[in-house]
């Protein structure tokens, strides 16, 4: 076993630079629903990171339910395909599964011979899950020939008994004596998988025979999953072998991690619904974000009641037309300064959270910035109409600042990024909506009561601030589990119905006698 090569490609003259993905080669059969053979090895490879190349020995209808009917191809059609593979591509692992008849068997291993890929793994498949023949009787030999020419081996143990010429193992101490012989005889590794076996486990070893009669077994056991997905799980575990083991130091990493990553695989399987037989596994269960919608798309439009209703409300139309009495104005603002102290500590949870620096540093200038803007609040517009202002927290702003900091706690880096993006794209929407209404009305922002504030959250730098945090957190989202990613949107929509209620407050309260100085004039910032 070697890494990726990254040697010169004789074939043309020319160095190959160190491939980004490992080139992985299964020759198997087919099968039509996805769940065995080339299908399965092709997700596994893809799914485990390797680059997938799939020749095809023989082309089985089967389903969830059993074998139809099998079809060998000419030898010819084998031949043409491996050398159409070894001409031009240089391969870091191939993995072989059905291989039918006597003659494929004896074609791919005089392959073999010719091209001697860094690592080999066969899996000895001889009768399928639903119990049909996959191998001609005549052809056993020609597989223990096969054998030899592999790394690593992954029979079941019925295979393993064909292997060595004996009976079926009944207990798994008899499987292992098995498999040493066979990693004796053909000096190859024997994965020997235990799936047959009754009983509550599902244990799996790795043998190997080293020099002076030394073997090492380590054995690979996991507790056995009750449940129909099982369709496929020989192909997919020797598929995992050859996409891991060009980039783990040894077998037994590479077999551990194939047999843990496999585990997962068998139990989220019937999730998938495929067929009213064995089902397949789900090849994508550690890939939760495939295929899914941009978080922040899937957020915007579970909001879409709360932004409506955001613009219909009475203070941010006076806002926005500027009838806005000037008390209530002070009033928000107030309250918005003691919100931008919390939310500030946030984004601070946020920076220490970040996976890169430079959301690190996206963050932590939030942080920053934050408080400057809190601090000019309290300087340059709230003290000048004096303590009266003075005022604690509304419960709106508790309320608030309360679930932002829940969020922080969770110390998940998604969440806390869900939950704190309604303060960018909230405020980004409502001020863009209101500064194109004045627009169209064309009311110059200086001539607008509230035109600061209305510029504020209508400037590009705050909109790209917006941008920035919007991407961010459908990165996060990208990596992160089913259940992340609804904790995500529930944060994100508890966070803009916070914004809504924030909005509202100074109209569904009695202005306290505090706020009711009149205030000259009249301009904030979040
Ligand atoms: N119900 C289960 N729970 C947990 N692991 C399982 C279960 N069934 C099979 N496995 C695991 O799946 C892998 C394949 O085992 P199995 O012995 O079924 O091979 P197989 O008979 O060659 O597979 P196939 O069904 O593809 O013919 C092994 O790692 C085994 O431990
Ligand atoms: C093509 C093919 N290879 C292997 C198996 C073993 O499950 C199968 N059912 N089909």
């Amino acid at each position: 076993m070697s890494a990726p090569t990254g040697r010169s490609d004789a074939r043309h003259g020319r160095p190959d630079a160190r491939p980004a993905r490992p080139r992985v080669l299964t020759i198997a059969g087919t099968d039509p629903t996805g769940g065995a053979g080339v299908a399965a090895d092709l997700k596994t490879f893809t799914a485990l990171g390797a680059y997938g190349m799939a020749v095809v020995t023989a082309v089985v209808a089967q389903n969830t339910h059993g074998v139809r009917s099998s079809h060998v191809p000419p030898l010819s059609v084998l031949r043409d395909q491996l050398a159409a593979v070894a001409d031009d591509v240089t391969i870091d692992a191939v993995k072989i599964g059905m291989v039918g008849t006597r003659e494929v068997a004896d074609e791919v291993a005089a392959w073999l011979d010719a091209e001697r890929p860094p690592l080999v793994v066969v899996d000895p498949v001889m009768v399928a899950t639903s119990g049909h023949r996959l191998l001609a009787p005549d052809a056993e030999d020609a597989v223990r020939r096969l054998v030899t020419h592999a790394d690593v081996v992954t029979p079941n143990l019925p295979e393993l008994a064909v292997l060595v010429g004996e009976p079926e193992a009944a207990t798994w101490p008899e499987a292992l004596a098995q498999a040493t012989s066979l990693a004796e005889h053909a000096r190859v590794a024997v994965l020997v998988k235990g799936g047959h076996l009754a009983g509550g486990r599902s244990p799996d070893a790795l043998v190997v025979a080293g020099p002076e009669g030394r073997v090492d077994v380590t054995e690979l056991d996991a507790p056995r999953i009750a449940t129909t997905a099982t369709h496929g799980t020989g192909c997919t575990l020797s598929a995992a072998v050859a996409a891991l083991a060009p980039r783990r130091p040894d077998l037994v990493e590479a077999a551990r991690d194939a047999k843990e990553w496999l585990h997962g695989a068998i139990a989220a399987g019937e999730a998938l619904r495929v067929g009213s037989g064995r089902g397949p596994v789900d090849h994508l269960h550690a890939a939760p974000g495939l295929g899914e919608r941009r978080f922040t798309a899937e957020a915007w439009d579970a909001i879409a009641d709360v932004r409506a209703a955001c613009d219909d409300l009475p203070f941010v139309r006076a806002l926005g037309d500027g009838s806005l009495d000037a008390d209530e104005f002070a009033a928000y603002v107030r309250q918005d300064a003691l919100y931008l102290a919390q939310y500030s500590t946030v984004l601070a949870r946020a920076a220490q959270l970040a996976p890169t620096l430079e959301e690190r540093a996206f963050f932590a200038r939030g942080a920053s910035s934050c408080l400057t803007i809190e601090a000019a609040l309290h300087e340059d517009w709230l003290a000048a109409h004096g303590p009266r202002l003075d005022v604690p927290p509304s419960p709106e702003t508790l309320a608030y600042t309360d679930a932002l900091h829940r969020a922080a706690a969770t110390g998940d880096y998604a969440v806390v990024v869900a939950a704190v993006l309604p303060c960018y794209s909230v405020y980004a929407d409502v001020g863009a909506r209101i500064a194109r209404r004045l627009g169209e009305c064309g009311t110059p922002e200086d001539a607008h009561p509230y035109g600061a504030w209305i510029a504020t959250y209508s400037d590009p730098v705050f909109l790209a601030a917006s941008d920035q945090a919007r991407a961010y957190a459908d990165r996060a989202a990208a990596y992160v589990s089913r259940a992340t990613r609804a904790r995500m949107l529930a944060a994100f929509v508890e966070a803009a119905r916070h914004e809504l209620a924030f909005f509202d407050q100074t109209s569904r309260r009695d202005l306290s006698a505090a706020t009711r100085e009149r205030v000259g004039s009249a301009s904030g910032q979040r």
